[in-house]
């Protein structure tokens, strides 16, 4: 299994002049994108048909022109409808749209609806601001239209970066894009605009670009530094993980951490109850233990135990007072920390205090788990609330936010959603994939922060139990299918544990 890296436009920008500076010339890699779009098309209409191919005006044009003159020598009837006369193009661009060579119509005149495939060339990973004008209109009739569609590189409108859509954006069933995927491919809606996405080697490197280094979830990123079990070893050896629970009538949430953390193989695991919820958290659990903490100043008192080794709170604490003061002695007992829910939505308005506790000196990771509301009531709450953590609140790029939020608060962010992104204080990122829409069902948030300390609990670095925990989850719940409910992915995690270890 290799790394995915995700480069950004101007990452691959780069890519391309170094490849170039090496001895290939752009046109030829242009013939080889060319090449690769129609060989994509090729599969997409096996038999002779009518296809439409929408050049841009920069150099993904060109590759549609490329595209264009292979599938016409092929026996399709090609039809291309440009942005700008041949005439107006420059550089390889120019040299493409001589090399298709035959009749080109205004884009105003395309008639997608007329074709049995369109091919997308508008645009790339150069697009730079909003689409305008008679490009929206042309999306709009391609989307209309119905036909399917292939996009080279990107789904035209799609911003490569952010996932965004630049005014209007293609609906594509295949993307073939080239050396690398791009983090639009990942985050939504550019995900759901791009169908299935192939990458074509050109001959262009990926590797040792500056800038951040984001990658594709996936096992290759986390695998390597998953907790092995020592057959010699006891239950002691794979940690100790504390959940704290809400008050009676809000202590579910905190059993259904507790049972991820120790399907993910936490040694121990206790739920932290109050006197008042014993009970009802008592009659719950079994493998899972319990200590009884009325307070955060009993709550230090335990964890002078260095045993207690990995903590998770937030889930159904309420919000308010009481819980910034758990989450105070959690923190500062410096053990590794998830951090969800009300433990960030008790600080709204607060970032500055939160992100000084959060960046005080510390040993063991920090990780927040904010879905989208989260993120943004921590960072832009009511309240005094810096401009820093504003702006970071207002990015375009739930990439960016996430990356912004843990420089911020110099914590691994688990940045929650169908496109959940993971991320560190030094800038790196994963986009997770493997998700499916039954995830999103009540408790299964609660679940991921209990595997996050689960894995922590046994040693696993922070951001590599982040995502691993992200990956595990996504998958259990995916393998499940139809009616998941929460309960039902700490029970997945051993299948999905047994295929990963082997
Ligand atoms: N990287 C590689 O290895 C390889 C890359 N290759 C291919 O090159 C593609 C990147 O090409 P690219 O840089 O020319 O950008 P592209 O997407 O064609 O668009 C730029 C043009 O659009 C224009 N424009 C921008 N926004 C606009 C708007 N909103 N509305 C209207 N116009 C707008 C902009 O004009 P300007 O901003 O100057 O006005 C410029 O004319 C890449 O996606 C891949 O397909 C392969 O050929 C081989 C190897
Ligand atoms: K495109």
């Amino acid at each position: 299994m290799r790394m995915q890296p995700l480069l950004n436009s101007r990452q691959m920008r780069e890519a391309d002049r170094r490849t170039i500076e090496n001895g290939t010339p752009g046109f030829t890699l242009m013939l080889r994108a060319g090449e690769a779009a129609a060989d994509a098309a090729c599969r997409m209409l096996p038999q002779a048909g009518r296809v439409l191919v929408l050049c841009g005006p920069g150099n993904n044009g060109g590759d549609g022109f490329v595209a264009a003159r292979i599938l016409a020598d092929r026996g399709h009837r090609v039809t291309v409808a440009a942005m700008k006369p041949v005439a107006d193009l420059s550089g390889d661009a120019a040299e493409a749209g001589h090399l298709w060579g035959e009749a080109v119509c205004p884009l105003a005149a395309a008639d997608p609806a007329g074709a049995d495939l369109v091919v997308d060339a508008l645009f790339g990973t150069g697009l730079a601001r909003d689409l305008q004008g008679e490009v929206v209109e042309a999306i709009a009739r391609v989307n209309g239209a119905g036909r399917p569609v292939l996009a080279i590189d990107v789904p035209s409108g799609i911003d490569a970066d952010t996932g965004l859509v630049r005014g209007a954006a293609v609906k594509a069933e295949r993307t073939v894009t080239f050396a690398c995927r791009k983090p639009g491919h990942l985050l939504y809606p550019g995900r759901a605009h791009a169908g299935a996405v192939e990458v074509a080697d050109i001959g262009v490197s990926c590797m040792g670009l500056d800038g951040p280094a984001v990658h594709a979830n996936g096992p290759e990123i986390w695998l390597p530094a998953f907790p092995r079990i020592d057959p010699a070893g006891h239950k002691y050896d794979r940690g100790h993980a504390l959940v704290l629970s809400g008050g009676p009538g809000h202590t579910g949430a905190a059993r259904l951490a507790a049972r991820g953390a120790l399907r993910a193989g936490a040694g121990l695991v206790s739920v932290v109850t109050s006197a008042r919820a014993l009970a009802v958290n008592a009659a719950h659990l079994t493998a899972i233990m319990m200590r009884v903490c009325d307070d955060p100043d009993e709550f230090s008192d335990l964890l002078t135990d260095d045993r207690f080794n990995a903590l998770a709170l937030g889930p159904a604490l309420g919000v308010g007072e009481a819980t910034r003061r758990w989450v105070e002695a959690a923190l500062e007992a410096d053990r590794a920390t998830v951090l969800d829910a009300d433990a960030l939505t008790s600080f709204s308005g607060m970032a500055e205090g939160f992100a000084a506790l959060a960046r005080a000196p510390r040993e063991h990771p920090v990780v927040l788990t904010p879905h989208e509301g989260e993120l943004r009531r921590l960072l832009a709450g009511p309240g005094e609330v810096s401009a820093e953590a504003r702006e970071i609140a207002g990015r375009p790029s739930k990439l960016d936010r996430a990356v912004g939020l843990a420089a911020f608060a110099n914590a691994i962010v688990v940045l929650k959603g169908a496109d959940t992104v993971v991320a560190s204080p030094e800038g790196s990122a994963v986009i997770n994939e493997n998700g499916s829409p039954y995830l999103g069902t009540a408790g299964s948030g609660d679940v991921l922060g209990g595997i996050v300390a689960g894995l922590m609990a046994q040693g696993m670095p922070g951001f590599e139990a982040a995502a691993c925990a992200v990956w595990m989850h996504a998958e259990a719940g995916a393998r499940f299918g139809p009616g998941l409910i929460a309960e039902d992915i700490p029970e997945g995690l051993p299948a999905v544990l047994r295929d990963l270890l082997g």
